[in-house]
């Protein structure tokens, strides 16, 4: 790989769930305020070498906190791990298994499916799971180094227990809010065109058989409106793509303010627009498509570059029929418009009656 490749590599490893990263570094706030806790615990329970390694676990999280900071995400992860491996270890030896120091080791679970890829999680998972049985193991053979007061362990289990109870909930619940996040942006990618955030082609064809179901239901009367931008090449010739993007994002948004809540209007080509108007009759549809015609033909659009133009549109207007099907009325609507487009653009033009399908 190439130097550029591989910084560009390394770059997107880093980038790599930055939500993820903010909450390790909500983790190292919280993990290194419990063993402040721990530190005057320990002196109160008489355990000065687990008072100060708790001392050490502040520094190892202080530095982890900083790391994450400044994206070292590498040193962060080494030292959270080594933090509470080592504090789990030194927790259970001194004064057993009971004290619950073996619950943080749990933690890793998910936080490791979540921030490595599979190839690299399953063996540290296997590792994890060594370890933790390892550690079981060991106070089956040995005794506890420091052991303290039975009613002290069992105070400090529970600290312990809920310390990584609520740790697991908020967890599983940055969890949650990132499935659904990824999820409503990839319905939005799915549904909408980037550029003038109206709906794409697809998802106006989807709700368009919906619409029609609900008119073959009830008999109330269903419109459309095909709108195209005339002479929309000669804008992108004259003042660049960028302009042309302006304008396609401008007349989006003129269309949808001069429509009701409920109609539903879509990118259907380039520069070509699509409405449809439930519970509308073709006289109220080209009275909204005259509205959106004026709306733009009023105004003086200035581009991002700093061109004043001014631009027209065309529409075509059909009615949904009995026994239509969609592609039908809106190839009515396309004839249409191009009527309007030869009779010299600027203009609404309505579906002849005697135009079939
Ligand atoms: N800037 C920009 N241009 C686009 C986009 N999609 C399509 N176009 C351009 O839209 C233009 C459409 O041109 P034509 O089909 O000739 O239509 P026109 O110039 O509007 O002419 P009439 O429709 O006959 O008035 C082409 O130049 C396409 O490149 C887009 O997303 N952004």
């Amino acid at each position: 790989m190439s130097q550029a490749g591989s910084e560009s590599a390394r770059e997107t490893a880093r980038d790599r769930k930055p939500r993820f990263w903010q909450v390790a570094k909500r983790c190292c706030q919280i993990a290194a305020s419990v063993d402040v806790a721990f530190f005057f615990i320990f002196h109160y329970l008489g355990s000065p070498i687990l008072a100060w390694v708790n001392v050490v676990s502040i520094t190892m999280y202080a530095v982890a906190y900083w790391a994450l900071g400044r994206k070292l995400n590498v040193l962060a992860v080494g030292l959270i791990w080594a933090e509470v491996i080592l504090h789990a270890a030194i927790g259970i030896s001194m004064i057993g298994w009971d004290a619950g120091f073996h619950y943080y080791l749990m933690l890793f679970i998910p936080a490791l499916f979540v921030s490595m890829p599979l190839k690299h999680s399953v063996p540290a998972f296997t590792v994890l799971w060594g370890y933790y049985v390892g550690l079981y193991l060991m106070t089956w053979f040995f005794e506890p180094l420091q052991p303290i007061a039975s009613e002290a362990l069992l105070a400090l289990n529970l600290f312990n227990l809920t310390v990584v109870f609520s740790m697991f909930a908020y967890l599983s619940f940055f969890y949650l809010r990132n499935v659904s996040s990824a999820h409503r942006k990839l319905q939005q990618m799915a549904t909408t065109d980037p550029l003038t955030r109206l709906f794409n082609r697809r998802h106006m064809t989807y709700l368009a058989k919906k619409e029609l179901a609900r008119f073959e239901r009830s008999g109330h009367p269903v419109s459309f409106i095909v709108l195209d931008i005339d002479h929309f090449k000669t804008i992108n010739d004259q003042y660049g793509h960028e302009a042309g993007d302006f304008v396609l994002q401008e007349v989006a948004r003129v269309i949808q303010e001069q429509l009701r809540a409920q109609d539903l209007v879509a990118r259907w080509g380039g520069e070509e627009f699509l409405a449809i108007l439930p519970d509308t009759t073709i006289d109220e549809a080209s009275v909204g498509a005259e509205r959106i015609r004026k709306g733009l033909l009023g105004n003086q659009w200035t581009t991002p570059g700093g061109d004043v133009l001014e631009l027209t549109v065309s529409a075509g207007v059909s009615e949904y029929r009995p026994d239509d099907d969609l592609n039908a009325a809106i190839n009515r609507a396309d004839r249409a418009l191009y009527r309007g487009k030869e009779g010299g653009r600027n203009r609404v033009e309505l579906e002849a009656a005697e135009d079939g399908a």
